[in-house]
């Protein structure tokens, strides 16, 4: 597979190291914005740069017709956008605010528990997330993904930062060391509490989750999530 990288920072570079040891090859590390980048070298082409740059690179890729694998969190205020580019061009496009298999296990388990929370009265539910001191944005685009899979099966009406005034699931975003990423999913009565807790290892696993979604995307068309890719639908 001929993969364009766009972004070339922690994850760039370790999906650089890890498609490279698996026999693909890189045609370009684009690491800043680039009008011109070698699109048409690309079978592939897999974003992992800034929340501000994230549309702008899927839309590049869009409009010369290489599907695009979108792991940059932060740039969801404009997906409809990108979803209706990606039906007007016909092409391809893959987002997952998480690849690693762990956490779209955890995607599911959580909305399993939320359903069985509904018949179980007295319990409220908290998420916390734990991350780098370099992570731009906040709450995690995991954390979205698991306070909306609360909120699609409950009777939660939306969610917030837990700082934030009004009702809503609070997410609480945690910034220390060089954690790699922790989420936790709390269900506290006054009596007791359940919590379900994923914590990467390292990047590894959102790497080869984004090379895997990248294979399975080059000759389709549409929009997908890892839920098509992992068949969890
Ligand atoms: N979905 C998932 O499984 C995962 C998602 N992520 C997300 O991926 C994103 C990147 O993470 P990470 O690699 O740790 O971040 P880094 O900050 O290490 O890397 C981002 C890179 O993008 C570069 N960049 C800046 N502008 C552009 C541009 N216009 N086009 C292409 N690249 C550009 C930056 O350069 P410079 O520093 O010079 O600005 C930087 O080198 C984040 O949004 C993060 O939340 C991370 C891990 C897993
Ligand atoms: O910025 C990161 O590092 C990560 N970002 C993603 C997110 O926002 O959920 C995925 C992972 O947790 C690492």
């Amino acid at each position: 597979m001929k993969i364009g990288l766009f972004g070339y920072g922690k994850m760039g570079q370790l999906l650089d190291k890890l498609a490279t040891e698996q026999g693909d090859e890189i045609v370009a590390r684009i690491d800043g914005p680039d009008s011109d980048p070698p699109l048409d070298q690309m079978d592939v082409a897999i974003d992992f740069s800034l929340p501000e740059s994230a549309f702008d690179n899927i839309s590049l890729c869009l409009k010369a017709g290489v599907p695009v694998v979108s792991g940059t969190t932060g740039w969801l205020d404009r997906y409809e956008e990108a979803v209706a580019l990606c039906g007007e061009t016909g092409g391809a496009l893959l987002y997952a605010s998480n690849f690693s298999l762990g956490v779209n296990l955890f995607f599911a388990l959580n909305e399993q528990l939320a359903r069985l929370m509904q018949n179980a009265p007295g319990y409220a539910v908290h998420l916390e997330e734990t991350h780098h001191i370099h992570k731009l944005d906040a709450p995690s685009g995991t954390a979205i993904t698991l306070a909306e899979g609360v909120v699609e099966n409950s009777d939660y009406p939306a969610w917030k930062p837990e700082e934030a005034p009004g009702l809503g699931l609070p997410i609480r975003s945690i910034r220390e060391g060089e954690v790699p990423g922790t989420h936790v999913v709390s269900w506290s009565s006054p009596v007791d509490r359940i919590d379900i807790t994923h914590t990467a290892h390292n990047r590894e696993g959102f790497a080869r989750g984004a090379l895997f979604a990248a294979s399975w995307l080059v000759g389709k068309q549409g929009v997908f999530s890892m839920k098509d890719v992992l068949n969890l639908r």
